[in-house]
């Protein structure tokens, strides 16, 4: 395997390429781009437009990566991404929204019927299902928000890092009046879940040093009513793209990239630009010749992956198909209800009224609920 690794990357740097290799006839730089999530996508596209030759290699049969609108109800429902944080002319894909005319509900306001990302607009129930008075809720939000100034001391006294949740120990041992009882304690320690959801990591993983420091764009949140979908297919316009081209190796030498695919095929290019999660890198499904390991890769092995998990539900999908079987077997039913009375048969005929009747109401009920949460 090394000595394979070794001769490509010498005739990588010799510039000896085999026939089979694609490269585009051209003196134009070609980059590759591994990965079609949006960072690819969005590469590819600044790339392209400043007449780069680009070549996109994609794993999936799809576009998009962490971002997948979906239709099956007939309208998008977004398994990933769904909200555009921060409206504001800042946030590089507003003139791509702008431009293609796409909606953006904003879960910002009060008016806002959607759950968001505001805290302010949450409401809270007990594990009783009494609603929590929105007094305390407010009342214990701004105790919290003492408490992560407080912190802010901590930081400047410790030179080495600590989590979060140490640094809030540390705040209520020297202010016990901020320590919360009963009810305003669950308030609080929702608080704190509500960050480490923020963060996708428990509270006792998130560095004190660095939790604030992202930049939030101003504007508040908006969700894209149309879906991310069609940001992904502008993006994606008059690209070079290779679906199912899952890529194994990365040959580099100071002018030259070779990549080669799971299904054999290589490519070469100027350079190549790799946009896949750090997971991958990680767990280095992706080889690199020379080796990264000792140099920036190596950071990536210090990193946590947290998982972010969104609910579909398609068993609306689901029962809606196994309503529409059941319309089929309405008369089939009905014909054994009407033979099981003459003949008196009551286990055949309870069985039948129930996925009668019962299975009716059931179906109706998942749909209704499962609509709701919609
Ligand atoms: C459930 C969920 C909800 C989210 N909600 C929001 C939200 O509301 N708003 C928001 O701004 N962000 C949200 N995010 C985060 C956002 O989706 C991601 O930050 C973003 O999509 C990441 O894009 P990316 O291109 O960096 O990575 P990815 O989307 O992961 O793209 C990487 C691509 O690389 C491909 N790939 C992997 N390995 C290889 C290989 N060996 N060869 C070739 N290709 C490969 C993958 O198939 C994938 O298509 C959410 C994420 C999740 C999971």
């Amino acid at each position: 395997m090394d000595t394979n690794i070794t001769s490509l990357h010498k005739l990588l740097l010799d510039g000896t390429f085999a026939s089979h290799i694609e490269r585009k006839n051209s003196s134009l730089p070609t980059v590759i781009v591994i990965g079609g999530g949006i960072s690819g996508l969005a590469a590819a596209r600044i790339l392209f437009d400043a007449s780069f030759k680009v070549i996109l290699l994609e794993s999936r049969d799809r576009l998009g990566g962490r971002i997948h609108t979906d239709y099956s109800f007939g309208y998008p429902v977004d398994l990933g991404a769904s909200w555009l944080h921060g409206v504001c002319n800042e946030n590089p894909l507003a003139p791509l929204i702008r431009s293609l005319g796409l909606t953006l509900y904003r879960t910002s306001g009060d008016d806002s019927v959607l759950y968001d990302h505001d805290l302010e607009s949450y409401t809270l129930f007990d594990a009783d299902g009494h609603q929590v008075p929105q007094q305390l809720v407010k009342e214990v939000g701004d105790i919290f928000k003492k408490i992560l100034k407080e912190t802010e001391r901590i930081r400047d006294e410790h030179t080495d890092d600590m989590s979060i949740l140490q640094a809030i120990g540390l705040v209520l041992d020297r202010h016990p009046e901020l320590r919360q009882e009963g009810l305003a304690n669950e308030v609080l320690q929702w608080y704190i879940c509500r960050m480490e959801a923020w963060f996708a990591v428990d509270a006792d993983m998130i560095s004190l040093k660095t939790w604030d420091q992202e930049h939030v764009l101003s504007g508040g949140h908006g969700l894209m009513v149309q879906g991310y979908d069609p940001i992904i297919k502008a993006l994606a316009k008059d690209i070079s793209i290779h679906l199912n081209h899952r890529v194994r190796k990365i040959c580099y030498g100071p002018n030259k990239v070779m990549v080669m695919v799971e299904n054999g095929r290589k490519f070469i290019a100027d350079a190549a630009i790799v946009t896949v999660p750090i997971g991958i890198l990680k767990a280095n499904l992706i080889q690199f010749e020379p080796s990264c390991q000792s140099g920036r890769l190596l950071q990536f092995q210090i990193l946590v992956l947290a998982v972010k998990i969104k609910l579909h539900y398609n068993l609306i999908k689901y029962f809606g198909q196994m309503w529409n079987s059941w319309v089929l077997w309405h008369p089939l039913l009905m014909l054994v209800v009407i033979f099981s009375i003459f003949t008196r048969q009551l286990a055949i005929l309870y069985l039948s009224i129930w996925l009668l009747v019962g299975l009716h109401v059931i179906l109706r009920s998942y749909r209704m609920s499962l609509l709701q949460i919609l």
